[in-house]
């Protein structure tokens, strides 16, 4: 990651709802082509600095750039070259996948392969499905899939296993990889500690406003361990999910 140039700079970042100050002067950079994990409890302040970065909100201070564009600025040319998850609100229900692959292309003025699109997250063979008739993880694919219409540089992915099985979990990282690795730059929260030490090359702990750590997983690991901690038992050399994946399959369930 050395040397590699901030396609996201957050410098002293504040949100306030009324009296209550929900970001309280963040600074960060996100890297190109990395996936960065934003991490902390409920209530934290995740979503209200995704929300900024997406131009979705307004901030009260601070400096936001994405990929050198200001938020305040010029947020039609960020919205131009990111990807964002849409609420499920927003699939009609009477279009199936590729009659929404084709509205939300419409919408963003380009010209997407619907079936291309589909079969990046190995969706071809619902592509006459309606959205309500997928299972959770095929609805996630979907969700994602969505994101990459308009062939973005950055896309930003809310909890995007939150509520999925093993396998779905392990196939959506697979996924979250791949987009990685076809040149864009991935933004996720997560509440799962272990997707998070398995998928991000850098992760941020923020905690009621504040980043409290910022750094890869491995370090922040190591960092514990040197400051003289210990887990109470000895870690076996699998868990309990690996006996699921063992057991059933990493096969994608299209069930
Ligand atoms: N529109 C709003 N008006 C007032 N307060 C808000 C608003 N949106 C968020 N907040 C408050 O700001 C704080 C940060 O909320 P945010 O949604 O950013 O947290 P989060 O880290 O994403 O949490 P979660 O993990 O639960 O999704 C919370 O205390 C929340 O109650």
């Amino acid at each position: 990651m050395d040397g590699a140039k901030a396609i996201i700079s957050v410098k002293n970042l504040v949100k306030k709802y009324g009296d209550f100050t929900a970001l309280k002067g963040i600074t960060f950079d996100v890297l190109e082509n990395e996936i960065f994990g934003l991490l902390g409890p409920n209530g934290a302040g995740k979503t209200t600095t995704l929300e900024i970065i997406e131009t979705l909100r307004d901030k009260t201070s601070g400096e936001v750039l994405v990929n050198g564009h200001d938020v305040e600025k010029n947020a039609g040319a960020i919205k131009q070259i990111i990807g964002v998850q849409l609420q499920a609100a927003g699939y009609y229900p009477n279009l199936n996948l590729v009659e929404l692959i084709e509205l939300f292309a419409g919408l963003y003025g380009v010209d997407t392969k619907p079936m291309d699109m589909l079969a990046k997250v190995n969706l071809q063979d619902k592509a006459k499905a309606k959205y309500k008739e997928l299972s959770g993880g095929q609805k996630q694919r979907f969700s994602i899939a969505t994101t990459l219409i308009n062939a973005p540089k950055i896309v930003f992915l809310d909890e995007p296993t939150t509520g999925l099985d093993p396998q779905a979990r392990r196939n959506l990282w697979d996924l979250i990889i791949d987009i990685r690795n076809q040149g864009t730059t991935v933004v996720l929260t997560t509440h799962y500690m272990d997707e998070a030490e398995q998928l991000c090359d850098r992760v941020a702990f923020v905690e009621r406003g504040e980043i409290i750590a910022l750094d890869t997983p491995d370090q922040l690991i190591d960092n514990l361990v040197n400051s003289g901690f210990e887990r109470k038992k000895e870690v076996k050399k699998a868990n309990l999910e690996d006996v699921f994946i063992t057991l059933t399959g990493k096969a994608w369930r299209e069930g």
